[in-house]
């Protein structure tokens, strides 16, 4: 298992070993002895299983508010995605800061986003499928959004807000300037 930190560091890629033969290949995607002696020390209690059936399909950026924040380990099950991490935490030295990265099914790479980030992705693909790992559960009362296109955030997302496809939720979300972060 190859773990690297991404510019901010907290937010780790993780690739799995994949052994390969001719049928195909097998793959641990989560170890819970492996992640955590690779630093990522997660007691996981929600699985979650999304799919987009447009390319630029965007959800985020989104967070849960404590005690309901979550850490996620994100990975592509099929086609691909622009992967997006926002620092939320005020204390923070890269408070307002992001970082990217594209995961795919084809690669396996999973991103880790701990607990005080944003998160949201875009997918690349049509029929895109995106299953992660949360350590606290759902709960709606505690569910937050800021806007994906922010221009105080400038994230690069590679498509103007006339290609997304958004939900209701997200398409009025609230800017950068106006979140209160919680964490
Ligand atoms: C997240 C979640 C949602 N739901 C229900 C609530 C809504 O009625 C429905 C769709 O939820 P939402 O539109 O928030 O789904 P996404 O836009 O994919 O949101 C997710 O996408 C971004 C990328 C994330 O990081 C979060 O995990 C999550 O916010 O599923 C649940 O029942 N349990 C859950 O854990």
């Amino acid at each position: 298992m190859d773990v690297t930190a991404l510019a901010i560091p907290d937010v780790k890629l993780i690739t799995p070993r994949r052994f390969s033969d001719d049928r195909g290949f097998f793959s641990e995607t989560y170890n819970a002895k492996a992640f955590k002696s690779a630093g990522i020390d997660c007691d996981f209690i929600q699985d979650n299983h999304s799919f987009s059936a447009r390319k630029g399909t965007v959800r985020g950026l989104h967070y849960q508010s404590p005690p309901f924040a979550q850490s996620k380990l994100v990975r592509v099950l099929r086609g691909s995605i622009i992967d997006v991490a926002v620092d939320a935490r005020k204390n923070s030295s890269t408070f307002g800061q992001w970082v990217k990265t594209e995961l795919s099914a084809k690669t396996g790479t999973q991103i880790f986003i701990p607990q005080g980030f944003l998160h949201g992705f875009v997918t690349l693909e049509p029929d895109t499928e995106v299953a992660y790992k949360v350590d606290a559960f759902y709960d709606g009362a505690s569910d937050g959004s800021v806007k994906w296109d922010d221009t105080d955030l400038g994230i690069e997302w590679g498509l103007s807000g006339a290609e997304a496809s958004l939900s209701e939720k997200d398409a009025k979300a609230p800017k950068w300037a106006d979140f209160a972060s919680p964490f």
